[in-house]
């Protein structure tokens, strides 16, 4: 099978490509891209003239909750909202049920991934068995079954020996080491941003100095043992700052900000609303900025959704008894495009924040680009048409989204995963 897709406006920023040209796939792989491909040479054409080619989004920091909280979400259901989002890759934490610390959650996970077959699975394995922070999980045996990063995403290692043993181990085995950095000792008992509207409310706040400290302390150990951090969900003005002065000093630190982050503000708490409850949770409009900044500088490198599923029951509960976390998966195009069109990205930065750079944080040299013998894993979107992100639109199991109900811009058209068409908007 031969596809031909045809007249699109093809952004590569892994090859600088932004313009009309045809691509042409071949099983798996991508074959040629091209001013003009002959419709001969293909055995099915799909005409994309109007719509933007992209390389298959990846998601940096997914959390599928399979094994274990199935009533959440689920490695099909969670497969099915990456590609309705255009994403043709999730990397999933480890805070399932069991946890992933082990190389048997860890084959469980690549094999359930295959076996739905939408987009890649890859599992990140925990730093810590359990995520308790005491004992370094089963880390050499779960690379060899496939994870391609470590973390105790939704924790944050107390102990910066055990911290600094991890990152030993992760250097020496290649992989980054992906960080929840906070100082949990400073943040505990909050449920939202520190400040004004959290005094107003009554709710138990988090300052941003919680993430300062944390992204502080863990870079200083990546600084320290020559590992590569990646920092994920950086929401506080502050922990860009000390990313930016480190990548200065050529420290190995790359980072991820979520579009809620960089789109909502602390204000979307307001009436106790438990769907715009989230850690690090979203903070003043400085901050926001601020992540808007350093994504346009490259000071951030990724856009990552941090794609948090709960079921309703879960969050209809009082504001500090609801757990963390939203749903992101669907909506990181359309407020990605609110940055290009508010002129603090062009196509091919966003482009590079959601394919090509987290390509490369996680060392997968045949996706997050078109070039030839690139996998073919293709994301063709309409930047300009609207939708109203209502449940049924909604591919996850969970509806846990401050975007329910809400129109949003830009929507992905057609989904190809090794060379196959995996969503195709109706
Ligand atoms: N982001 C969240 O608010 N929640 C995440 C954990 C995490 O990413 O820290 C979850 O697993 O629900
Ligand atoms: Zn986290
Ligand atoms: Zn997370």
């Amino acid at each position: 099978m031969r596809v031909l897709l045809k007249g699109g406006r093809v952004v590569d920023p892994s090859q600088n490509l932004d313009g009309t040209y045809d691509v042409l796939i071949e099983g798996n792989r991508v074959v040629k891209v091209e001013k003009k491909i002959d419709r001969v040479e293909a055995t099915k054409v799909i005409d994309v003239s109007g719509l933007i080619v992209s390389p298959g989004f990846i998601d940096l920091h997914t959390h599928l909750r399979e094994p274990g909280q199935e009533w959440k979400e689920d490695i099909e259901t969670g497969s099915q909202a990456a590609v309705a989002g255009g994403f043709t890759s999730v990397c999933c934490m480890a805070n399932t049920d069991p946890v992933n610390d082990n190389p048997s959650v860890t084959k469980y996970i690549v094999d359930r991934g295959k076996e739905v077959g939408l987009c890649d699975v890859f599992p990140i394995g925990a730093i810590t068995k359990g995520l308790k922070g005491e004992e370094l999980a089963e880390i050499g045996l779960m690379v060899k079954a496939g994870i391609v990063a470590i973390s105790d995403d939704g924790e944050s290692p107390r102990d910066s020996r055990v911290l600094r043993n991890a990152m030993d181990y992760a250097r020496s085995l290649g992989i980054p080491v992906f960080t929840h950095s906070e100082d949990k000792t400073l943040s505990a008992g909050g449920h939202m941003n520190e400040g004004p509207l959290s005094t107003r409310l009554g709710i138990p706040g988090m300052p941003p100095e919680a993430e300062d400290i944390g992204t502080m302390r863990d870079i200083l150990i990546a600084k320290l043992t020559g590992a590569h951090i990646h920092v994920c969900h950086v929401s506080s003005k502050g922990a860009l700052k000390i990313i930016e002065e480190a990548k200065g000093d050529g420290v190995r630190v790359t980072c991820e900000i979520t579009p809620h982050h960089f789109t909502l503000t602390e204000d979307a708490v307001e009436g106790f609303n438990t769907n715009a409850k989230m850690c690090p949770p979203l903070r003043t409009k400085d901050h926001v900025e601020a992540c808007r900044i350093a994504l346009k500088k490259g000071v951030a490198d990724s856009i990552a959704t941090d794609h948090a599923p709960h079921s309703e029951d879960e969050k209809l509960v009082e504001f500090c008894r609801a757990p963390f976390g939203i749903i992101g998966l669907q909506t990181a195009l359309p407020l990605s495009l609110n940055l290009v069109r508010e002129g603090y990205l062009t196509l091919s930065q966003m482009i590079e924040k959601l394919s090509t750079n987290p390509s490369r944080i996680i060392g997968k040299r045949d996706i997050g680009s078109l070039k030839p013998g690139s996998r073919a894993n293709v994301t063709v979107f309409d930047p300009e048409e609207e939708f109203v992100l209502t449940k049924e639109e909604i591919k996850s199991k969970s509806c846990n989204t401050p975007f329910l109900n809400k129109r949003l811009r830009g929507r992905v058209k057609i989904t190809i995963y090794n060379g196959k068409i995996v969503f195709k908007d109706k």
